[in-house]
């Protein structure tokens, strides 16, 4: 100790020196050259001396990067990488929940919380025989952001500085950061809380100030594919594309191409559209953000809203059809059939208001075609990485082409009636015995007789196979009987092969 402060005392002398030298030199020097000559010597000299004086380096890391918009992804994974030191060495914890999103965890998962270092704490780390230090500080906002509408912009700039010493330099950027990245990533996947986002905001100002344009709930729905009535040849084949999609960053890289991938869901109300969105995000272990268009104003809220997504993430726009005018000139056409169609039946007065309701709220946002086309394929949808956009549709001929052609929409699958192979899937599941079929024959092929001349929605299938009172055991008998009258009844009231009853479709 006291050699070092001895150390210290010297050096400072041998500083003060030189400073006042130097400021008498440069005093009498007229000439430029020479000033620039001593200038870069004396710039010189003094880092060798301050190396000599504190050999310590340091790196900033901040929590906002370019132009303070969106969480710097280092920033993230430093302080997850850091959960396990500061809650072991720190007296000052920061605490967020987490690890309630995730479909398995355990009831005792939910309350769990995830910890961090408090601003003001310091923790060393130790690394191939390196020791260095990592400090959590804050500093207020700008006064002068530029991006009024961001929580970011407005919270104060959080920042972690790492010190270390200028002899392990090398190991400490190379090698040390990397892995630091590497685990806090780990770390990040095991306390992922997913979430599901919307951008419905209430009105104007939250304290003051513009409130977030993402409000977020966290991420529970319990369908999974194996809960989900389809053809199963067509399901395995959406799970391997997701699979392989997960898989393809090497590719999209190599290609050249932005790593995400579309998809339109199309078919009648109740088919299993948004259930289909939930399945693929829990096989996925990605958020969702649901895409309220006609609350979106602008194509330029649009992009807001685009840059404030995270990566491992499925972008939904549910009944796209319904959300814009995204039609164009077939519209009025299409329009005009429909009207004839309600002239027709006249019994759908709550139908036609809605659309209308959904009509007047399309009308009220300035999202174009155009600036959906750049929001799903434009410069701004690289940014971020390892997503889906989902477009659901009732109609898939309302949309206009250019929506749907392959890069924009890859992947296009049809949600179709219940046939006998989904009837099967869903008897197992609602009547909860996998042998129900085998039991109840004749039942059985009651129904696969009527499936094939009338069209019921999965939804409505589900309905009537569902038992009284869904806690308790139910016979399978009284369940297949509602199900064979219901087909009867919408066999005798509407023919053969007309639309579906529709009776819980949402749209
Ligand atoms: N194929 C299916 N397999 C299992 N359940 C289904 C299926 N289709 C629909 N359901 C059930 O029916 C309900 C409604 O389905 P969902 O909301 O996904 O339909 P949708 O196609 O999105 O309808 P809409 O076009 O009206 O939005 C859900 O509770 C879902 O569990
Ligand atoms: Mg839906």
């Amino acid at each position: 100790m006291d050699v070092m402060l001895s150390w210290f005392g010297q050096a400072s002398v041998v500083v003060s020196v030189l400073a006042v030298c130097w400021t008498m030199i440069w005093q009498n020097l007229q000439h430029i050259h020479l000033q620039q000559f001593f200038a870069r010597n004396f710039n010189r000299r003094a880092r060798r001396l301050a190396a000599v004086v504190d050999p310590y380096l340091s790196v900033t890391f901040e929590e906002y990067e370019g132009g303070r918009i969106k969480s710097s992804e280092a920033f993230d994974e430093i302080k997850s990488y850091l959960t396990t030191a500061s809650t072991r060495d720190v007296r000052h914890l920061r605490a967020e929940s987490g690890g309630g999103g995730r479909r398995d965890a355990a009831a005792t998962d939910k309350d769990k919380l995830v910890f961090s270092m408090a601003k003001g704490e310091e923790v060393a780390d130790a690394f191939r025989g390196a020791t260095v230090w990592w400090s959590a500080a804050a500093v207020p906002p700008p006064s002068d952001t530029t991006v009024p509408w961001s929580r970011a912009a407005r919270a104060e700039r959080r920042f972690f500085r790492l010190e270390f010493h200028e002899g392990h330099r090398d190991l400490v950027l190379n090698d040390y950061l990397p892995y630091v990245r590497r685990e806090g990533r780990a770390v990040m996947a095991k306390n992922r809380q997913r979430r599901l986002y919307t951008n419905i905001l209430k009105e104007g100002f939250d304290d003051g100030y513009y409130q977030d344009v993402w409000t977020h709930v966290p991420f529970e729905h319990p369908k999974t594919f194996d809960k989900l009535a389809m053809d199963p040849a067509k399901k395995k084949e959406i799970i391997d594309d997701l699979d392989m999609f997960k898989k393809s960053k090497d590719y999209y890289a190599r290609v050249g191409k932005p790593w995400k991938r579309g998809y339109l869901l199309y078919g009648p109300p109740g088919t299993g559209k948004s259930t289909m969105v939930a399945a693929m995000a829990n096989h996925l272990e990605y958020d969702v953000y649901d895409f309220e268009l006609t609350s979106v104003k602008t194509n330029t809220d649009l992009r807001k809203l685009l840059i404030e997504t995270k990566s491992k993430s499925i972008m939904v726009f549910e009944d796209i059809d319904c959300s814009l005018d995204l039609t164009g000139k077939r519209k009025s056409k299409e329009e005009e059939e429909g009207r004839k169609d309600g002239d027709g039946d006249g019994d759908d007065a709550a139908a036609a208001a809605k659309k209308k309701q959904e009509e007047d709220a399309a009308k009220s946002s300035k999202v174009t075609l155009s600036g959906l086309l750049n929001f799903i394929d434009g410069i701004w949808s690289a940014c971020g990485e390892e997503r889906l956009i989902v477009f659901t549709t009732n109609h898939v001929g309302k949309l206009d082409p250019a929506l749907i052609r392959t890069g924009r929409m890859d992947k296009k699958v049809e949600m179709s009636y219940c046939d006998y192979e989904s009837f099967k899937f869903l008897a197992r599941m609602h009547l909860r015995d996998d042998d129900v079929v085998e039991a109840h024959e004749a039942q059985c092929r009651r129904v696969r007789a009527l499936l094939e001349e009338v069209n019921m929605v999965p939804v409505d299938v589900g309905e009537h196979l569902t038992p009284r009172s869904p806690g308790e055991f139910e016979d399978a008998g009284p369940c297949l009987d509602r199900l064979v009258t219901a087909l009867e009844k919408a066999k005798e009231e509407e023919g053969a092969r007309l639309p579906p009853t529709g009776a819980t479709g949402t749209t």
